[in-house]
């Protein structure tokens, strides 16, 4: 569904996208993680046509962005991250103005707004003024208005930002239902155990570059290779530590007053072989758990000693 190749924006002497690829499958949910100033709202600008590269391609659907403008904007549903609303207009008349402006004759758009308002829990909110809506309620709105010609893809730079807990939980669930709806969603966050939750493949940028790219799962359990063990034993702990240390795959033990936290690089058999030995030992393990991997330790780790981008270089910041 979207193809990018060699992708590059230059803002004068600054690179914002360095020669970034990558390829994103129909249906799929891809999650579009980054430091502040990586290139993710700039790759987004320009998928949704808004922005010309200063070289590469980038497609969508098989569509040139910048040759076939007009063709990918009928594929797309695009959700900036900054947006605006039209504050004088009602929920219903909001909807109802972009439906026109796509040229969706009116009868359809009369059975359309109903089902965009459901899908967005918005239906209590018809005849309000989006003046009065509060920030989660505008920004599902929003995504409303992406659907209204029914685009194959959605690219939503940021969705859930600035959402408190419940509003994103909302927001998500959302997401939920257009995937169900086979929907290919291109989707930013910061909030990465979230999008743990819901996107099928992630990509990692910095410094305009893609940094990783994979299944959720996949880089999860290549931060497995180094998962750290929590071990709480009664008694003998030092002596539990010594063990440990001699045993395959530990490469490193640590005690303190919560246990024994073991650094193990073995595989799930090996993990169960060694709780085996601690209990052949008669070490009398009160707990033996795994830290638990989530998508915001894979980032930090992929990212280690990232961040944004060289502040002197970063002059736009
Ligand atoms: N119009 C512009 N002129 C100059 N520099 C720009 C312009 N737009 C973006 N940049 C710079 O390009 C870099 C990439 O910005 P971009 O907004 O794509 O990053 P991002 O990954 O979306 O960051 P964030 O998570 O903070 O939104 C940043 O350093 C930004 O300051």
């Amino acid at each position: 569904m979207i193809e990018i190749t060699n992708l590059t924006k230059r803002y004068g002497s600054f690179t914002a996208l360095d020669s970034l690829t990558m390829d994103i499958g129909q249906g799929t949910v891809f999650g579009f993680v980054g430091p502040n100033g990586a290139g993710k709202s700039t790759t987004m600008s320009i998928l949704a046509t808004l922005l010309s590269p200063t070289s590469g391609i980038a497609k969508v659907g098989g569509y040139d962005v910048t040759e076939k403008p007009k063709e990918v904007r009928k594929l797309i549903g695009y959700m900036p991250d900054f947006f605006g609303v039209y504050d004088n207009f009602k929920t219903t008349e909001y909807l109802d103005f972009y439906g026109a402006s796509y040229g969706i004759p009116r009868a359809e758009r009369l059975k359309l707004i109903p089902q965009l308002l459901e899908l967005v829990n918005l239906t209590d909110k018809a005849d309000f003024y989006v003046d009065s809506l509060s920030r989660g309620m505008k920004q599902r709105l929003c995504l409303a208005r992406c659907l209204v010609h029914q685009p194959e893809l959605l690219i939503l730079d940021e969705p859930a930002s600035g959402l408190d807990p419940r509003a994103r939980i909302e927001m998500r669930e959302i997401l939920k239902e257009l995937k169900l709806m086979g929907k290919t969603i291109l989707i930013s966050s910061h909030i990465l155990p979230e999008l743990a939750e819901m996107v099928d493949e992630i990509g990692v940028i910095e410094y305009g570059k893609l940094i990783a790219k994979g299944k959720v799962a996949d880089i999860q359990n290549r931060m497995k290779a180094n998962r750290v063990l929590h071990i709480r034993v009664l008694q003998r702990q030092e002596e539990c530590a010594q063990f440990l240390k001699g045993q395959p795959q530990v490469t490193m033990v640590i005690t303190d007053e919560k246990g024994v936290h073991v650094h193990f690089g073995g595989s799930d058999e090996e993990q169960a072989a060694l709780l085996a030995q601690c209990l052949q030992m008669s070490f009398q393990i009160v707990s033996f758990s795994e830290a638990m991997t989530n998508l915001e330790d894979v980032f930090l780790e992929i990212t280690k000693g990232g961040g944004a981008h060289d502040a002197a270089q970063n002059q736009y910041d």
